[in-house]
Formats: structure tokens, sequence, C-alpha cells
């Protein structure tokens, strides 16, 4: 496992990094939350974040889509500092990034294809009405939920509202996803359909993703590495079986 104090080793330099943190700092007044945090994910990685309620983790989302700006430090995604793109520049970045929201931000009077459509007019991407149809009827195959394609929200249940939402977030094809708990509120067996639907998705799809979660079932089954958000810092990252066996008290709470 890998300190905050050797982050790099020569291996990973030598493999792509979509998105880099580069000593980020955020505080509100006086609450410094993220303090001189870095984290580099690679091309088709899976990192979870781990952290305690409060540690920073949805702010540490916020600044990488530009929705907070940090106090300094980096965020290179695709190789641009999104800190300082203007708000044309980071709309298309944004492209990109899908984001799958905790609480899966479906309209509920909307059907399922008008929230898949959404953001293909929200991006401004001219495609046709056949084009429109065709993505959202793939983008539901993905998460096996073709047939719903014309029902309400308030018909399904909460595991296909978030497969509904992950075929949301993925109908750009974007290469970056964050997952805010993805699988929290859901029963044990509908979770490790998540899980199943993250790691098929980034096969076929080549995406890199940042997901969040307390669910120590979801970090083993999608984690290709693991990081430690603690006191704003990379606490620690290395792979699942690494966090563990760690005697680090501060790890070993997780799996108690
Ligand atoms: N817009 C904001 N203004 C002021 N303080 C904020 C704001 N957003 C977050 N914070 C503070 O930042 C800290 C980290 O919050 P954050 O939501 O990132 O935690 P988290 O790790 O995602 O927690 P949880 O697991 O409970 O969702 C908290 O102390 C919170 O109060």
């Amino acid at each position: 496992m890998k300190t905050e104090k050797h982050f790099i080793t020569a291996d990973e330099k030598t493999e792509t990094p979509v998105i880099i943190i580069d000593h980020l700092y955020k505080k509100f007044g006086k609450n410094v939350v993220l303090k001189d945090f870095s984290l580099t994910v690679k091309k088709e990685e899976n990192v979870v974040v781990l952290g305690k309620s409060g540690s920073g983790k949805s702010v540490l989302i916020k600044c990488i889509i530009g929705l907070l700006k940090p106090d300094s430090g980096r965020i290179e995604v695709f190789g641009k500092n999104t800190p300082e793109l203007d708000h044309d520049e980071l709309d298309k970045i944004r492209a990109k990034i899908g984001f799958l929201f905790q609480g899966n931000a479906l309209y509920d009077s909307m059907t399922v294809r008008e929230n898949l459509e959404f953001p293909l007019r929200r991006h401004w991407i001219d495609f046709s009405q056949k084009e429109v149809d065709a993505l959202v009827i793939e983008a539901l195959e993905n998460v096996n939920l073709a047939h719903t394609v014309d029902m309400m929200p308030e018909e399904l249940s909460g595991g296909m509202l978030k497969r509904v939402a992950l075929a949301r977030t993925m109908i750009l094809k974007p290469d970056v996803i964050l997952y805010d708990e993805p699988t929290t509120g859901l029963d044990p067996v509908t979770a490790r359909e998540i899980d199943s639907l993250i790691l098929k998705l980034q096969k076929k799809y080549h995406t890199s993703s940042i997901i969040i979660t307390h669910d120590m079932n979801c970090v083993k089954n999608t984690a290709d590495r693991v990081a430690l958000l603690l006191d704003g810092k990379c606490y620690a990252q290395g792979k699942y079986e690494e966090f563990e066996q760690s005697a680090d008290k501060n790890i070993k709470q997780f799996f108690e």
C-alpha cells in the first residue's frame, strides 16, 4: 500500500492518467475540508474513495466537475485544469463525465425515455430523432431495462430506478463516471447487480471511475484501487486486499 509520501511509482507513471488531482485545498470558512489532497485515476481504472461521513467526498467530486472551486491545487481532467476553465470549456468536459447521483435525480414527471433523452438535449449535441431513439434503447439494454422505456419512474423499484439512472449517465458514453454511493439503500442482491453493471460498463466503454461508497462489498467487487480520504488528505491507497489486511486503525474501522 502506498502512503501520500511515495505517491506515484515509476510503474504508474507509464500509464495514462485521466484525472490528476494535485495538492487540492478547499475550505468553507474555518472548516478546512480538503487539505493537500492528491489522487490520480488512470484509464479504465475504478478508484473507490472511502471516507467517513463528512470527510469531504462529495466536496471532492464537486470540485472535479467544477461545481465548487478549490482554493488551490490542480484538477486535471483529460489534460485540462478544470478550475481554470470558462463555462463553455467546462460544459465540454462535463459532457465526457457521467455522474450518478445518490438520489438518482430522475424527473418524476418524465417517462424513462424522456429522462434518458435529457442529457442528449442538454449538451447541445445535434442528434436526429432516429439516433436519439437508438441511443436510448442501447443505454436501456445495457442495464437490461429496455421494456421500461415508456414507463414513469414511480412504476419502477429502487433497483430499477438506479439502473435507469445509470443508463442515463452512460448515454453520452462518458470517458469518466463519478458514482456517489451507487448501492446505498438497495437490498444486497440488487446492490451486487449494480456492482456487476459498473464492471460491465467499465469494460464495454473503457471508462475510468471514481466511486464513493461505504458499502465494503461494493468496494471489494468494483475497486481496482482504494483511496482513503482522512483529515483532508489521501491517507492511504492500495488494493482492496491490502486495505482488508491492514493493521492501521484508521483503515481497520471500515471492516468492523
Ligand atoms: N457548500 C458548502 N458550504 C459549507 N460547507 C460545506 C459545503 N459543502 C460541504 N460542506 C462541508 O464540508 C464537509 C464535507 O462534506 P461532504 O458532503 O463532502 O462530506 P461527505 O464525505 O460526502 O459525507 P457523507 O458521506 O455524509 O455524504 C462537511 O463539514 C460539510 O459541512
